[in-house]
Parts: C-alpha cells; structure tokens; sequence
C-alpha cells in the first residue's frame, strides 16, 4: 500500500475546537496500558513509550519521536457533522522537530516542524503521512482546554458557561492556538496578551476583535507579564523563555488555574519557584514527566485523565496548574479523526 500524503491544507479544513477538543479529552482519559483492567476490556487505554529526544548538534535543535497507540476510545464522527460517537482504535507516531532558530530564517518557518504517521490497526501497515504541525498546535491548546475545564470551571455552578477573564503569556503559534481555542469554547470576558515583541500581541488582538466583533468580549495588549496576568483567573504560557516570566505576588487571589505549556529545552522554567510552591500541579503523562520533569520541585498530584475518568472536583480558592509536555496519544486520536474525515 503505498501511504497517502495529508497536507496542512487539507488537515485544517478538517480542524474545528470540538472535534479537536473531544479527541484530545479522549486520549488523556484513556488509562495507561499497565493499569488496563482484564475484567473490563470495554474502557479505553493508550500505550506512549517515554518519547526520545535527538539532539541535532545542539540544544537548540531536537528531533522527537513520538509513538502511541489508544484502544477503545469514543471518537467523533466529523463526517456526520452531530456528536455521533464510535468506538476507535489508533496507532500513530508524530516524529517532530523543535528548531529555535527557525523564526529568524527569512522568511521565518515554525519552530515545531511535524509529520504524524499513522498506521493500520490490523496490518501494521503505513496508511497515511499527515503534516502534524497544525495538529501540534491544536491539540497543545485542546489539552490546555480540557485541563481548565476540569480543574478551574468545574469549581462554578454554571461550569462552562462562567465568564473568565484569560491571560495569555506569549503570542507565537501556542500563544496564539490557545486564544483562539479558549475564546472559541468558553465564555471568554477580558482576554490580556503579552508577547516580548508587543507586535505579536497586536498582531492577535486584530485577529481576535474580527473574530468576535458582535461579541462583548474586552480585548488587551499589556506592557508586562505582570500587568497581564493581575485579574487573570486563567493563564496560559507558552512561550522559550528559561528564566520565570511570572510570579506569585503577580497573580490574583482565589481562584486561578495556569496552563504551562513551554520553555523549550527547559520545560518548566517559564513559570516561578514560589508558583509551583503554593500550586496543586497536573501532568499529561507521568512517564514523560518522570524524565522530562525530573528537575521541577512541585507538589505534583497526578495524570489530569484520573481527573476525568474520576471527576473529581478541585478545591475552591486555588492555584492549579496544568503543565503540559505534550504526548503522543493527543496526536494519534487528532490524526485519526483527521483520516475519517477525509
Ligand atoms: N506542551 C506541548 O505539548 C508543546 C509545547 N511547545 C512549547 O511551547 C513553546 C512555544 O512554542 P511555539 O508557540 O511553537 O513557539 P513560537 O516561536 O511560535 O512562540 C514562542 C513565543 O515565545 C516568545 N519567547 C521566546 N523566548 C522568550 C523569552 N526568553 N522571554 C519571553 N518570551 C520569549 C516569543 O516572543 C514567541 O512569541 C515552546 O517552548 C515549545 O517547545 C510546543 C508544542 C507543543
Ligand atoms: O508534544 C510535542 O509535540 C512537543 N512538545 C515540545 C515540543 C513539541
């Protein structure tokens, strides 16, 4: 069989946030392989190997392979166009390079360059290569969706519908998927965008008032982090930065849930010490984090699947923060749901 190619035009007439959304909720709830019940072989399950890391020369050029399979899980059917769900199975491996130099190229390329492979479930055979670097944006900020919808809105009797006021801290492509999903599946109120280079941050403040015209949606550029984040009760970071772009004297009291999602190389640095101190910290995969993560002093409770497979509710008055890796099981059911949709 010789594997199609999916292009990144045709994959992102395919995207829409609730397909990528619900495709991302099903493969961080799916529970590790390890722990799979023999008694219910109904319940979904993912197995993602710690993903390798190729350093090409230096640190600032790495090549990550990331396979993982997800057995029985809910997928969309995007082709029906209603939440009409069947019950999938994929295997896939997204082979991703992260090069920082590659903004400065003229003209600049992405950082995050991406391919997902996805293979047929009975005969091991390659079925498609699809370009993966939509796909990693989406589905980083569907992750980061998913989390703030379990661990911040659930605290609020109107849940979903709470009004939030967003803050979001880098304005390149993350910064950038993550307003756009955010605003696109909650009730955004106030959103207030950062970026080292304020003309990003413009950049996205356009595109955000077109998007929302009629919408009575607050849209602000800051000066600062801190100015961006000080009535935030949600906060997403992505951006490179190794040294702490944001602290806890910065933040609101009360409620607030972070997503942090960057920092490169370093994958927590972005984010201060006294932060994660007076945090309750959730990871997408413990097996990553156990190597990724090796070096992050922080209270961290757990995978945020046990969180939905449980819905458990987290405290009020409290800082939480989702820190994302990023694993392959979000790239394999976004792929798939791609691939059935074509
Ligand atoms: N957790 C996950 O699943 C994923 C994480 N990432 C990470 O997210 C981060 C952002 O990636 P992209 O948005 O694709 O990159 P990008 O290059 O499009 O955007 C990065 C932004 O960070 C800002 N920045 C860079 N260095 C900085 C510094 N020292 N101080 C302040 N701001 C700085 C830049 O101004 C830029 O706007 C990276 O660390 C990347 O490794 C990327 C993909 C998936
Ligand atoms: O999960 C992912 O695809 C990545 N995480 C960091 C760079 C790319």
């Amino acid at each position: 069989m010789i594997p199609k190619y999916i292009d990144s035009v045709q994959v992102k007439e395919i995207l829409t946030w609730p397909l990528v959304n619900a495709a991302v909720e099903e493969a961080l709830k799916a529970i590790d392989y390890s722990e799979r019940d023999a008694a219910n072989s109904e319940q979904s399950y993912k197995q993602q190997p710690s993903r390798t890391i190729t350093t090409g020369g230096n640190a600032s050029k790495l090549l990550l392979t990331m396979p993982g399979y997800v057995g029985n899980y809910n997928a969309l059917n995007a082709k029906t166009n209603n939440d009409q769900l069947h019950c999938s199975s994929t295997l896939a491996c997204k082979v991703v390079t992260s090069f920082t130099n590659n903004q400065n190229l003229q003209p600049p390329l992405p950082n995050i360059l991406a391919n997902v492979l996805l293979f047929d479930i009975n005969t091991g055979e390659l079925q498609c290569i699809m370009e993966g670097t939509q796909i990693t944006a989406w589905r980083t900020a569907a992750a980061s969706i998913v989390a703030t919808k379990y661990l911040y809105m659930k605290r609020f009797p109107q849940q979903f519908q709470t009004p939030i006021k967003l803050a979001i801290i880098g304005c390149g492509v993350q910064g950038q998927s993550h307003a756009l999903g955010m605003c696109a599946t909650f009730n955004v109120s106030e959103i207030y965008l950062w970026n080292r280079t304020q003309s990003k941050a413009d950049d996205l403040a356009l595109k955000l008032q077109k998007l929302y015209l009629q919408n009575s949606m607050k849209i602000f550029v800051t000066k600062t982090p801190a100015e961006a984040v000080r009535e935030a009760a949600v906060i997403c970071i992505g951006t490179y930065s190794p040294n702490a772009l944001i602290n806890y004297d910065m933040l609101k009291s009360g409620d607030v849930h972070i997503n942090t999602v960057g920092a490169g190389a370093v994958h927590f640095g972005e984010v201060s010490q006294d932060i994660y101190d007076n945090a309750v910290v959730y990871v997408d995969s413990l097996i990553n984090a156990r190597t990724e993560l090796k070096d992050l002093k922080a209270n961290i409770i757990g995978e945020i699947g046990q969180v939905i497979r449980e819905d458990r509710r987290t405290e009020n008055k409290c800082l939480t923060i989702y820190q994302s890796l990023g694993m392959a099981a979000e790239d394999a059911t976004v792929a798939q749901a791609v691939y059935n949709a074509l």
